[in-house]
């Protein structure tokens, strides 16, 4: 009987990111209008796990740029890399879901990784704890004054 490779966490981002495809047991869902939409599991997902990838298209940018809060753009991620100043800019709607993971600066349950393939750097997800179905996938943006994180939502 055939048996399936066994992969590392970063094996099998690494295969998503070629591949260009998400976990099967992910999904979007609107969840206020506060917050939007989210992405959620229905499976338990093991910590250490990859989870998914923040896609788009990743620009090297020649002058430095502190991260902040895009208020024009919300799908713009900043980062360093290698001693660079890199972007990934997600705002095209392409159905994949790693651009609709929010924000949690207190309990997050996953971390942000870079995956280097073909030079690049790839923002991937991996979890830090068990994740149990139903619950929303979520990670720290950082250390800024996030507009959303002193706000309360009052829509029903
Ligand atoms: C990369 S998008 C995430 C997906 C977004 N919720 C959507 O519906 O498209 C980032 C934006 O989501 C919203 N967001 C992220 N985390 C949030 C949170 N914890 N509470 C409220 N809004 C949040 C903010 O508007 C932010 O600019």
């Amino acid at each position: 009987m055939e048996q399936r490779r066994q992969l590392t966490p970063e094996q099998d981002a690494l295969e998503h990111i070629v591949y260009y495809k998400d976990k099967p047991f992910l999904e979007e869902r609107f969840i206020d209008c506060f917050k939007g939409r989210g992405v959620f599991t229905n499976k338990t997902i093991e910590p250490s796990t990859f989870v998914v990838e923040y896609r788009g298209i990743i620009l090297c940018r020649k002058k430095p740029k502190p991260r902040k809060y895009d208020t024009v753009n919300k799908y713009l991620y900043e980062f360093t890399w290698k001693g660079a100043q890199w972007c990934t800019d997600a705002s095209t709607e392409d159905g994949t879901l790693g651009r609709l993971v929010n924000d949690n600066n207190i309990n997050p349950n996953c971390e942000m990784k870079k995956i280097e393939w073909e030079g690049k750097p790839h923002l991937c997800l991996f979890s830090v704890k068990k994740i149990s179905p139903g619950e929303e996938i979520t990670y720290n943006y950082g250390h800024s004054s996030y507009p959303w994180r002193s706000l309360v939502c009052s829509c029903k």
